[in-house]
């Protein structure tokens, strides 16, 4: 696929980053319709130009137009985006793809590593879809939804084994305040943005324990060692995490009180129970939560150490008290930096 230029755009999902997405690629020229699981939010969008639940006071541009019917949403796609939490790309797509559009580039938004089969985003939909996992475009790095939604500069990495398939999405999505960036290393991108989730709540607990900045700094690095591990055993290039879909999306979420993660890890840092720390985020998504148990499993089953994602689990899946986890972190045999 070369020099192809992308005009038709469906968004598949209208929470936070489906609708933020959609806007960044109105803002930049392109015809797009969003498909909105509740019909009266597709209305608000296609009729009022907003979405209160998910971005309240933003404007959204009026050649954004909106549906709740998946069939009408995607016809004559030239890209799909899929704008799902991760957990339920799988469930979704299914009953989507008989009607993704044959030649449609097929675009992920979601950060995270699905429990059960322990894939990756991109190589669930090339599952479902039909299609060579290299063919899918993964977009990550350090897009917290409201910032860019109120037109706030950032930049993104856009990944695919295929090129042509991210300079397509590259050109449709950059505009004044939105710099995406392309990358080969799909595995790097995807795992980058899978496991900030999990450290952004270790933060989130730090934060909410009353702990200050050495002990931000600790995690988000000793996370980013982990992370990499990880990465390097399955094939990432090491270089990816010094990007944006590593440090710059690790550091972007472990410190800005808009991350639903780090919010969900404040709240039970401060003794919340998970129901409340849930409530706290609104509804929305928090993809730590269940990729702390995904990552571990993933990471075991390949021999690799990340005590920070097994310390989250046990918060999260195992009820532990984090004061207790901290100490446990801590008090681990001593040992190299780098070993
Ligand atoms: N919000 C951000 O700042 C941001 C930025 C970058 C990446 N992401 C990633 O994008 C993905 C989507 O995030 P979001 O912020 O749009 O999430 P969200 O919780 O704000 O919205 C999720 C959307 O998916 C829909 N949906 C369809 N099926 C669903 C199901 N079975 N369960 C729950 N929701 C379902 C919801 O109705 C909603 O429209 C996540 O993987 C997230 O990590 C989010
Ligand atoms: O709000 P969060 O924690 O899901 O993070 C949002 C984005 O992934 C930040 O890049």
């Amino acid at each position: 696929m070369t020099g192809v230029t992308v005009q038709s755009v469906t968004v598949l999902g209208a929470g936070s980053w489906g609708t933020t997405f959609a806007k960044v690629l109105a803002d930049a020229g392109r015809d797009v319709t969003m498909w909105a699981r509740r019909a009266e939010v597709a209305a608000e969008i296609r009729d009022g130009h907003t979405n209160s639940r998910y971005l309240p006071g933003v404007e959204l541009p009026s050649r954004l137009t909106a549906t709740s019917d998946p069939a009408e949403a995607l016809a004559g796609a030239e890209a799909v985006v899929l704008a799902v939490p991760s957990q339920s790309l799988r469930a979704n797509l299914t009953g989507w793809r008989e009607l993704l559009p044959r030649e449609a580039i097929l675009v992920s938004l979601a950060k995270g590593v699905e429990l059960g089969s322990l894939k990756r985003m991109s190589e669930v939909i090339s599952e479902i879809a039909e299609v060579p996992s290299g063919d899918v475009v993964v977009v990550s790095g350090p897009n917290l939804a409201k910032e860019i939604a109120q037109r706030q500069p950032a930049a993104a990495v856009l990944a695919s084994a295929d090129h042509d398939r991210a300079v397509a999405i590259q050109q449709a999505s950059f505009n004044s305040y939105f710099r995406p960036y392309t990358n080969t290393d799909v595995v790097g991108c995807e795992l980058g943005g899978a496991c900030k989730n999990v450290i952004a709540l270790s933060c989130g607990i730090a934060s909410g324990l009353g702990f200050g900045a050495n002990t931000m700094a600790t995690l988000i690095t000793r996370g980013l060692a982990e992370t990499a591990r990880l990465g390097a055993k399955l094939g990432a290039d090491p270089l990816t995490f010094a990007g944006l879909a590593g440090v710059g999306d690790l550091v972007a979420t472990c410190a800005s009180p808009l991350s639903r993660n780090r919010t969900f890890g404040e709240r039970i840092g401060r003794g919340e129970t998970t129901a409340q720390a849930q409530e706290a985020v609104g509804g929305q998504v928090a993809e730590g939560v269940m990729s702390c148990q995904s990552i571990r499993e993933l990471a075991r089953g390949v021999g690799v150490d990340m005590p920070i994602t097994e310390a989250m689990y046990r918060v999260c899946h195992e009820g532990m008290d984090p004061v207790r986890v901290g100490a446990e972190l801590l008090g681990r045999q001593q040992k190299h930096e780098w070993s």
